[in-house]
């Protein structure tokens, strides 16, 4: 699209690790092999360029019924979210391995997957326009395969007549001949326009800017609104909203964190991953199996967003006031070593690298989690550092303060939350999302918290964090908890950010913290950091 606005991405093609680019080339015979023939690009040959559309002259019901692997592939992923629930991004490794897909087609059926799940709304409406019933009538098989074909010819580089070919091709494949000729038609349709000339068609008569942004970058309307005021709550301009809706679109890169004092870049950096210049110890991983690297199978160096390693090691450097500390440059100062607590531990990510720094600093840390398995998940990521370091409690968080009433003298709690923040990395999440979620989550989120608070020792730190900046998971929480409870003070989160960044963050606003994706190519984690006073009062409610 020109202007970079769309589901099908975000104006920055060509940055590393954007599968359209993916080199390499297969060169299987066109129309005769199983699937259709990529360039040096990862893009399916364009025999017809920009001119006028050429389609095959067979009837859908004639031509081939072997399906390309890499279309499957996203097919089966699209089928598993949209029957199953299921996670995109856990389903596709193991649809990709089951078809052994070589690199380039495991990129191009990640793109066309997770392409087709975030623009799902926007496409939605197109097909809307190209369907002679209710989308909502159709099987939901040949709606997933019209999303695909949909976001082949809108927004990938793949031919037109590649595209349709080979979409009706998987719907004869994977549902039958009989909608392979709702399929062609559909799509034939479909490709009379570009995206943004269907954008057009489709915003004209929508006087709301909030609707337009919708469909213009295929999220929800109340999650732009959301995202609108979660930009006013944290101190920026409401004129960014394009600007992270765009983010949002775009495959992140994948982020490394090598575990300090454990964990090595140079695997990484060897294997064509850029140093990562906002935190220590990171990496901006330059594509390709990661898994195959030792350091990774080992679990030292380890797949994190670079938002997730700030917030976990400010928390982890925030300076303590306890009592009976002699100062810190004391000659023979004697501490107890410190213990440190992670209240919603699963899958580890956070707990691995605050495992890691409290075995530098001789802390302790109480990793916990209430999902059984995400426990063992925990322990998984843990397992790198030595055991007598950590522990992990499975069990519910709100019952800690009561449990280990002002013990621990760092608690970080990374709250259940919307996942607004993160919602580039999980295509299919904005459509599942619903503003019932906020209210169901601010309970438990306060509870957490406080649970939290109590278990911090007098002087200790409270980290509060989501990967979400909407104002009700975030600001809304802290300015509760200040006016609910006297043991505690906020500190100065943006201050303790830029003090573990390689450069200023500019992430501060009131108190608290708010990384995003369209400012610092990270997830939007927010953080507050909270003193627990010395002279605690009970909290005034339960
Ligand atoms: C945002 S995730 C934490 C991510 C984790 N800190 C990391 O970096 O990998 C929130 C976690 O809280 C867990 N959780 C939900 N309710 C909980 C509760 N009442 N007590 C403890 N953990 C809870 C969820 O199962 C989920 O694993």
């Amino acid at each position: 699209m020109s202007d970079g606005r769309g589901p099908g991405g975000s104006g920055r093609r060509g940055e590393p690790g954007r599968p359209e680019r993916e080199p390499g080339g297969r060169g299987r015979p066109e129309g005769g092999g199983p699937g259709p023939r990529r360039d040096t690009h990862g893009r399916e040959r364009n025999r017809g360029g920009r001119g006028p559309r050429q389609f095959s002259g067979q009837a859908p019901s004639q031509r081939s019924r072997a399906a390309d692997p890499a279309r499957l592939v996203a097919f089966e992923v699209l089928r598993a979210v949209s029957r199953d629930d299921a996670y995109a991004n856990l389903v596709m490794p193991q649809s990709i391995r089951r078809h052994r897909l070589d690199r380039r087609d495991a990129a191009f059926a990640t793109e066309l997957a997770y392409g087709a799940l975030r623009g799902q709304g926007t496409y939605d409406a197109i097909l809307a326009l190209n369907v002679d019933r209710p989308l909502s009538q159709l099987d939901p098989a040949v709606l997933d395969v019209l999303r695909l074909g949909a976001h082949q010819l809108l927004a990938m580089r793949v031919p037109p007549h590649a595209a349709l070919n080979q979409t009706v091709a998987l719907t004869r494949a994977v549902v039958g001949a009989g909608p392979s000729s709702l399929v062609n038609a559909v799509l034939r349709r479909v490709s009379a326009r570009t995206a943004d000339e269907w954008l057009a068609e489709l915003t004209a008569a929508q006087p709301d800017a909030t609707e337009r942004d919708a469909l213009a970058y295929a999220h929800p309307s109340w999650i732009v609104r959301a995202l609108r005021q979660s930009l006013a709550a944290h101190g920026r301009p409401v004129e960014e909203i394009t600007e992270l809706l765009d983010a949002d679109n775009a495959a992140p890169v994948v982020n490394l964190v090598a575990l300090p004092g454990l964990g090595r870049l140079e695997e990484a950096l060897d294997a064509g991953a850029q140093p990562g210049d906002l935190v220590e110890d990171s990496a901006l991983s330059g594509g390709g199996d990661l898994g195959r690297l030792p350091a990774v199978r080992e679990g030292t160096l380890r797949a994190q967003d670079v938002g997730s390693q700030l917030v976990a090691r400010a928390v982890a450097a925030a300076p303590l006031h306890r009592a009976g500390d002699v100062p810190a440059d004391a000659a023979g100062a004697d501490r107890r070593p410190e213990r440190w607590l992670d209240v919603c531990a699963g899958p580890g990510g956070k707990a691995a690298l605050l495992g890691a720094l409290a075995a530098e600093q001789g802390a302790t840390l109480l990793a916990n989690e209430v999902a059984p398995h995400r426990a063992e998940l925990v322990r998984k990521a843990l397992a790198p550092v030595p055991d007598s370091v950590w522990e992990v409690r499975t069990g519910d968080g709100r019952d800690l303060g009561r449990e280990y009433p002002g013990r621990f003298d760092r608690v970080v709690v990374d709250a259940p939350c919307t996942g607004l923040g993160a919602l580039r990395r999980r295509p299919e999440s904005r459509w599942r999302r619903s503003p019932s979620d906020l209210a169901e989550l601010g309970p438990l989120q306060r509870a957490l918290l406080d649970a939290a608070i109590d278990a911090a020792a007098p002087g200790g730190v409270v980290g509060y964090i989501t990967c979400s900046p909407h104002p009700a998971e975030t600001t809304v929480v802290v300015a509760d908890a200040l006016k609910r409870r006297h043991d505690i003070e906020l500190l100065d989160a943006g201050a303790a950010l830029d003090a573990v960044a390689l450069r200023p963050l500019g992430a501060g606003h009131d108190g608290t913290a708010q990384l995003w994706p369209h400012v610092h190519s990270t997830d939007a984690m927010f953080l507050a950091l909270f003193r627990k006073l010395p002279a605690a009062t009970p909290s005034k409610e339960t």
